[in-house]
């Protein structure tokens, strides 16, 4: 540790989990990191558990920190998005002078980093927001970095980002997303996508759990041979070895002791409240935070549980071929988030100006994040071939795998239905495919009643214009 003296070429503010490890991260990499928390508990822990790491200045109050930091100075804010957030910048933006950088690393919402840009701008000050994810270790070991802001800032902490960002053949999982919001934003939908995996994943397991009757670890052995194939990616990962677990206390599986109400702090639901305002179908990432929110509803469900189920089916009687089924039908379900996921990004770009590269993205997410999955290479190559992509289910490789296991998803989708089993993320990501390639919606009929009701006029299939019919009159139509 040194003492204070305005040579810490990067400064970081909340120490707890994230913050103290992506400090941790800045010193292995070689940087001197100037460390300060609200409480200074957290920083006398790190120097004292991790001092070693590398060079670290502890400071107790921000001008301190500023005082440690050499110009311009750059400091990554890690506490809790929102006021918490709003309350650092300002104590931050007192003691900064003109060309410093402020990097936000919490999970922001996208608008606020917007907010936040152009009120530091007039201050004079520079301000990066950057979407961090990989948890606790990615932090540690090199996480995945979604920087937004001005290329003059990221031009001042991009390439110490990169250096700090996991790497995967030899390329850095960090790149400038765009301008002022869009790295929150695109982090954002990237953890609308892992909301979506999860929701895909528990109802690939409550399958096997309730229509196969498999036991955790036979279900833990499943998912770790489903990661040796297309479907590798960390969260099947973890999943293998979360139902491995054993709880010590009662020796029965963890996951059969852990209470059954999944928590959110919040980016799914911005996701699906962008997603709205952008007129995007993110129908996989929506059912999840709805999952998300249903398993929370204790009262009710505890009221609901004796509600009729009526004539259930039997189960699958080859248990082998259902398991396979249901790896068709999670996998295609998958690219189905992907894809909403992507068409989110698409639209927000456009909406905001930010010039979002999609490949780049599938690039950097291919490690670190919680997300990293082999087939983000696939996604790459297939925005690589034609960022013009109507939709990723259209690139060849995709569109095959799906075409090939679509027996298999609505076996699974009409096996869950008569077993009595909610699946609505895979169900509605197959509703969503069968959407999208339906050659006529059932949308002519909604804008006839519309019509009907609110003389909101339809187009026609056979003539250009607006069109109305005098539905209270002689119901005879005219030009809108
Ligand atoms: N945990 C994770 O896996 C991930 C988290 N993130 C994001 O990274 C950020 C940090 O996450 P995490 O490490 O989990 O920590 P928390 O989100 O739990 O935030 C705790 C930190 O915020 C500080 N803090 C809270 N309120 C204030 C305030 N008003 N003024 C100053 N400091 C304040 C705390 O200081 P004190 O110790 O004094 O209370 C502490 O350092 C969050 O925005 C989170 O959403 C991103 C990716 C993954
Ligand atoms: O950003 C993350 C990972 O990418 C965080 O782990 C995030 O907090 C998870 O969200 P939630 O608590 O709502 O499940």
């Amino acid at each position: 540790m040194t003492a204070p003296s305005a040579n810490a070429q990067i400064g970081v503010t909340g120490l707890a989990v994230m913050g103290s490890n992506i400090a941790r991260n800045f010193a292995r990499n070689g940087y001197t990191v100037a460390v300060h928390n609200r409480s200074i508990a957290k920083t006398d822990a790190l120097i004292a558990d991790h001092g070693g790491d590398g060079d670290f200045v502890r400071t107790e109050t921000m001008a301190e920190f500023a005082a440690a930091l050499e110009r311009p100075r750059r400091a990554l804010i890690m506490v809790q998005a929102g006021d918490a957030t709003d309350a650092v910048i300002e104590e931050l933006a007192a003691v900064f002078e003109p060309g410093d950088i402020i990097i936000d690393g919490g999970n922001a919402l996208y608008t606020d980093t917007i907010r936040r840009e152009a009120s530091l701008a007039e201050r004079g000050l520079l301000f990066i927001g950057a979407g961090i994810s990989g948890g606790e270790e990615g932090a540690l070991l090199g996480p995945a970095i979604m920087p937004g802001g001005p290329a003059e800032s990221y031009a001042a902490v991009g390439p110490m980002l990169e250096k700090v960002a996991a790497q995967v053949d030899g390329e850095p999982c960090c790149t400038h997303i765009g301008p002022d919001g869009s790295g929150h934003f695109v982090k954002m939908v990237h953890n609308g996508i892992e909301y979506a995996d999860m929701q895909l994943i528990g109802e690939a397991y409550d399958l096997m759990r309730q229509a196969l009757g498999m036991s955790a670890a036979d279900m833990a052995a499943v998912f770790a041979e489903w990661n040796n194939t297309e479907l590798a990616s960390y969260l099947i990962e973890i999943t293998a070895e979360v139902l491995a677990q054993v709880d010590a206390k009662t020796g029965k599986p963890l996951v059969d002791v852990i209470v059954d109400e999944a928590g959110q702090k919040g980016t799914g639901r911005w996701t699906v409240k962008s997603a709205l305002d952008l007129g995007i179908p993110v129908t996989g990432i929506a059912e999840a935070v709805f999952a998300r929110a249903l398993s929370s509803s204790r009262a009710q469900r505890d009221a609901a549980e004796g509600l009729a189920a009526g004539t259930l089916a039997p189960a699958p009687a080859d248990p082998r071929a259902f398991i396979d089924d249901i790896k068709a039908a999670l996998y295609a379900s998958k690219v189905v988030a992907y894809a909403q996921g992507f068409d989110q990004i698409a639209a927000g770009s456009r909406e905001y100006g930010w010039n979002v590269d999609p490949g780049a993205l599938a690039t950097i997410w291919r490690g670190g994040c919680i997300i990293r999955a082999q087939f983000l290479d696939r996604i790459r190559e297939a925005y690589d071939a034609g960022s013009d992509l109507p939709s990723l289910l259209l690139a060849p490789y995709f569109r095959d795998a799906v075409e090939s296991g679509i027996d298999s998803w609505r076996r699974v989708v009409a096996t869950a239905a008569q077993m009595g089993i909610p699946v609505p993320a895979f169900g509605s990501s197959l509703a969503y495919y069968d959407g999208l390639r339906a050659p006529r919606l059932p949308a002519a009929l909604t804008q006839g009643l519309r019509d009907y009701f609110g003389a909101h006029t339809y187009r026609r299939i056979d003539e250009p214009g607006s069109f109305h019919t005098l539905w209270s009159g002689d119901h005879t139509e005219v030009t809108a």
